[in-house]
């Protein structure tokens, strides 16, 4: 069967993915404890972080090691430019020692750990080796080491997204959602409170601080939840799963759609005319990150749509993981047209058309679809 050919390459991608999500855990609590952690600006003013750089370190050198460097294409967001300019000194220690720190706590993960510290110059070809730009052949890993970097300097959602590619299909995701609570009551007061929070990391509960880890090999038609372990447990591993499942509504008039929180990165008035249009009643749930995939998958939405400006192109690495874990747990993902996804042209999704419609079922989907035509064609007139 086609999900256990992946058996072993999905146990590994879900270790270092926790891995991964303890290492932004760490992270995340000295940005508000010390606040000493470096947030700095890319190119297009996007923010990068020490965990952003040092989990694409950390998960390129495990799967290096753990399948062989040379077996092992990456394709992933990060590079090093950022820490190559002069005034990045501080920026580019703190990213060896976070590494160091978090591959040494490998082996308890049953993952190896380097026999000596990597020096800096290692990190740096870690970061680098993540420039493969996948395509319609092969295999290659996606990762996106923070997705949802505001959400993370905010204290607030993100998540680290691994996926697989195969002959350009996405062929297992696993997404690490740190501040995603394994119970959903937890969840409900986060998403009472998220516009009223500016520092959540100080105001939470204790749940609050458990997260959770999803994953899915394509074609298995299961999608499965575990708890993310805090550090001082670690020993429970391999801790347990449980089976996740879409919602079972189909009325729109009790759907919760969930969309980026910003509207830089998607046309809130846009959606809100499609929302209105179907006959959603609820208030839009505003989450950063993947973990709006996740809360479709989980069942705690039915519908995300995610409608970027024109000229922005979505990267395949926003995509993977939260894809395949949706369709595996019952959902349907498609493009504003109706098109399945295209992760064979390399980084970009190539050909989508407009935006992108994540929903529990075929019936809110269709819904949808229909009234993309109708208002664009209307817009059109
Ligand atoms: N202009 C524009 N339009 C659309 N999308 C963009 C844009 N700029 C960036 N990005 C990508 O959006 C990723 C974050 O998406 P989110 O859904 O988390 O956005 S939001 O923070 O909730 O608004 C974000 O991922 P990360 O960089 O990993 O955080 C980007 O890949
Ligand atoms: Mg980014
Ligand atoms: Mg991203
Ligand atoms: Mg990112």
């Amino acid at each position: 069967m086609e999900a256990e050919k992946y058996a072993k390459e999905l146990e590994v991608a879900v270790r270092v993915v926790h891995v991964a999500c303890a290492l932004c855990g760490r992270v995340q609590e000295r940005l508000f404890s010390v606040n000493d952690d470096h947030v700095m600006s890319k190119d297009d003013d996007s923010p990068v972080t020490v965990a952003d750089l040092s989990v694409q370190a950390t998960i390129s050198w495990l799967l290096s090691e753990t399948f062989g460097s040379q077996n092992v294409s990456i394709v992933a967001e990060e590079d090093t430019e950022i820490i190559s300019k002069d005034d990045s000194a501080g920026l580019l220690a703190a990213v060896v020692a976070t590494v160091n720190e978090s591959l040494a706590s490998a082996p308890k993960y049953g993952l190896q750990s380097p026999e000596t510290t990597l020096e800096t110059a290692e990190v740096l070809k870690a970061i680098r080796r993540c420039s493969s730009t996948g395509g319609p052949s092969g295999r290659h890993w996606v990762l996106d080491p923070v997705d949802g970097t505001v959400g993370f300097v905010r204290g607030d959602q993100y998540a680290v997204a691994l996926a697989m590619v195969e002959d350009g299909k996405v062929v297992l995701g696993v997404l690490g959602c740190p501040n995603y609570p394994v119970k959903t009551e937890s969840l409900d007061y986060h998403y009472q409170n998220h516009e009223t929070k500016s520092n959540l990391a100080s105001a939470i509960p204790e749940a609050w601080g458990k997260g959770c880890v999803l994953y899915a090999s394509k074609g298995s038609g299961k999608a499965w939840l575990q708890p993310l372990i805090a550090g001082d447990n670690i020993l429970e591993w391999p801790n347990y799963a449980q089976l996740i499942q879409v919602s079972s509504i189909d009325d729109p008039a009790l759907a919760t759609l969930c969309e980026p929180v910003e509207k830089a990165n998607s046309n809130h008035s846009f959606t809100a005319g499609l929302a209105q249009s179907v006959g959603l009643r609820k208030q839009p749930m505003r989450v950063h990150s993947m973990v709006k995939y996740a809360a479709i998958a989980r069942g705690d939405a039915e519908i995300f749509m995610k409608f970027a400006r024109s000229g922005y192109k979505e990267k395949i690495w926003d995509h993977a993981a939260g894809v395949v874990i949706v369709e595996e747990a019952g959902g349907v993902v498609s493009d504003a047209g109706g098109r399945l996804l295209d992760f064979s042209k390399g980084i970009y999704l190539e050909g989508l058309d407009r935006g992108i419609i994540a929903c529990s079922g075929l019936t809110l989907h269709d819904k949808l679809i229909a009234a993309v035509y109708a208002s664009w064609d209307s817009s059109n007139l």
